[in-house]
């Protein structure tokens, strides 16, 4: 049997054009754009792909996206500063500070100073304990965007068994907390868990979000299971270059599981499609309080 691929490129197309819609409600009414601020501090390139892609893809939305480079080297009370700054700012309805920053500088101060209202990221402390309390607030991107990989799977959450393979703040605690909410029995694996290949298979819903290429291979995956894979290793292709793959064994576990995310093209698009859909969320909630 092989797997249903699920593409993530044309699901985040759709969020995009769901996305467009809200932003267009929202200028008809408050006459202005819902504006995106993102952070990158320092030089890495990938950032500089990423964050250039973000600043794209809110300005193709119709929203007001801008990004703000500094150096490596810019001390803490800057960057401090200019979020401090954007937090004020009226026009300014999401910020996103890029993970992650140059050595020296504080990440949990640096995100821990944006405010929850403008934190379309999802990291700010109180969105993830309004999270874990089953209230609403600002979700983390990458973790609506497997939720919505599931439903396009057709995936039934109620009383399946859920595994997710990585507990960080950003992907795998918030992709667990979903899955709760939506009634699985969630286990969350990590580096120290004995047997991992053992809890996999238990799995009607595999969720990996670990950052290392093969750790799950085929015969971890229970047959017909729903395998979302939000890993992204970037390794030798042999050929000079490089690729990118997730942290699934992507032809073995097709073999067996009933739907399965590639990488490129599955998780990754979605997280910058939900990042444009909280920012209109974040737009939308600043306005109607004022
Ligand atoms: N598609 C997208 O949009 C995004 C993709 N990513 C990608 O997702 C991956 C995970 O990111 P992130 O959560 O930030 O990573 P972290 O490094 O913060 O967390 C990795 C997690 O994996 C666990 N882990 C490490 N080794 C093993 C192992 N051998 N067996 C089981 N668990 C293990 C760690 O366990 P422990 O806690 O015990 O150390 C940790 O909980 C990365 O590849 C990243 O690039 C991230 C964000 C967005
Ligand atoms: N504050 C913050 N928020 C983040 O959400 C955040 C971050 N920092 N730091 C880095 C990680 C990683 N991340 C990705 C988003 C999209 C793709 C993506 O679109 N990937 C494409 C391929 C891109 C390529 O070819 O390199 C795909 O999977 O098809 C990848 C990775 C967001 N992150």
């Amino acid at each position: 049997m092989a797997a249903r691929i699920l593409d993530g490129k044309a699901l985040a197309e759709t969020v995009r054009a769901e996305v467009r819609v809200s932003v267009d409600a929202f200028k008809a009414k408050y006459g202005r754009a819902p504006g995106l601020e993102v952070i990158l501090v320092g030089d890495d390139p990938a950032s500089q792909v990423y964050t250039r892609n973000k600043e794209k893809a809110s300005n193709e939305v119709g929203m007001r996206g801008r990004l703000h480079v500094l150096p490596a080297a810019t001390p803490e009370d800057e960057v401090l500063a200019l979020v401090q700054r954007l937090n004020a700012d009226e026009a300014t309805d999401g910020i996103l500070v890029q993970l992650p920053l140059p050595k020296g500088l504080r990440e949990q101060r640096i995100l821990d100073a944006v405010s929850p209202a403008k934190d379309v990221d999802g990291f700010h402390p109180i969105n993830a304990g309004l999270l874990a309390s089953g209230r609403p607030g600002l979700v983390p991107c990458t973790p609506r965007g497997c939720m919505r990989l599931l439903a396009l799977a057709g995936a039934t959450l109620k009383g399946a068994r859920a595994v997710v393979v990585g507990r960080s703040n950003i992907v795998g605690k918030p992709v667990a907390q979903l899955l709760l909410a939506e009634h699985a029995t969630v286990t969350i694996a990590h580096s120290r868990t004995e047997d991992l290949a053992a809890v996999c298979r238990e799995a009607d819903i595999l969720v990996a979000a670990v950052g290392k290429a093969d750790l799950i291979r085929g015969d971890f995956v229970k047959p017909g299971a729903i395998v979302i894979d939000v890993g992204m290793n970037r390794i030798d292709a042999g050929n000079g270059k490089t690729k990118l793959v997730g942290d699934v064994t992507f032809a073995e576990a097709a073999e067996v599981a009933s739907a399965i995310t590639p990488v490129p093209g599955g998780v990754g698009p979605m997280t910058i499609a939900y990042l444009l859909e909280n920012t209109v969320t974040a737009a939308t909630a600043r306005m109607e309080k004022r």
